[in-house]
């Protein structure tokens, strides 16, 4: 029986990939899970503020993962990766031209950066200096290792104390990889990178937020596991 839900949020509770409009209708078919009591958490390579705020204001009651698994928020903020060097943020800029997030301001360990286009030489780089390296399609993210969604996830669900088939994780882009590998349903939008799709055991008909509701309505009409 699924307990908890973990939902990404760029792509995967948008309208569509690369556009930050939010899918409503989604977040109206979440809350009927929460009120059947499935619990509802955000995992994404965001911001704590921004995800603290969004899941505050969507009325999810799971808690959250920010910053691909290195901030997480169970009854109180915990950091469970270490903090970014900040000379390393200024070699990456520097060596491959690209932008800060605007979020990078309130971040404490993963950092994102415009374009969100991962080069092989930036992979390289990363190895080189034992640094997570992942893009969600929306921004490149770096981290210090041990990074990656795995780890908030891994610690949310052993705070609940529940078992990973009682969890199941939505996802769309390489950044969920992570995630999936910790649960016990991996669901993938239709929209979703092919890698992610592979490690997926349901890939819905429809994308994004669209993607969402299709499964939340499998939940409530338990098609699926209960
Ligand atoms: O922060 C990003 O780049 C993408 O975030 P996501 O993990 O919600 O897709
Ligand atoms: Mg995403």
């Amino acid at each position: 029986m699924i307990k908890l839900v973990l939902t990404d949020l760029d792509g995967t509770l948008t309208l569509d990939k690369s556009t930050f409009k939010v899918n409503l209708s989604a977040i109206e078919y979440l809350r009927l899970l929460e009120d059947r009591g499935i619990k509802i958490a955000i995992v994404s390579g965001n911001s704590y503020p921004v995800i603290r705020g969004l899941t505050t204001y969507f009325g999810f009651s799971g808690g959250l993962v920010a910053e691909n698994g290195c901030v997480l928020h169970f009854k109180q903020k915990i950091t469970v990766c270490k903090k970014m060097d900040r000379n390393l943020i200024q070699e990456f800029k520097e060596k491959f031209n690209v932008k800060d997030s605007w979020q990078n301001e309130y971040r404490e360990c993963d950092f994102g950066f415009n374009p969100a286009i991962l080069t092989e030489e930036m992979k390289r780089w990363a190895e080189e200096k034992n640094i997570y390296i992942n893009s969600s399609g929306y921004a490149v993210h770096i981290a210090m290792k041990p990074a990656g969604k795995a780890i908030g996830v891994r610690k949310l669900i052993e705070l609940y104390n529940l078992d990973k088939n009682e969890v199941a994780a939505i996802g769309d882009s390489l950044t969920d990889i992570d995630m999936f590998n910790e649960v016990g349903l991996k669901v993938a939008v239709s929209n979703s990178d092919e890698k992610l799709k592979e490690k997926a055991n349901l890939i819905l008909n429809l994308k994004s937020g669209e993607g969402v509701k299709e499964f939340a309505k499998m939940l409530i009409e338990g098609k699926i596991w209960s």
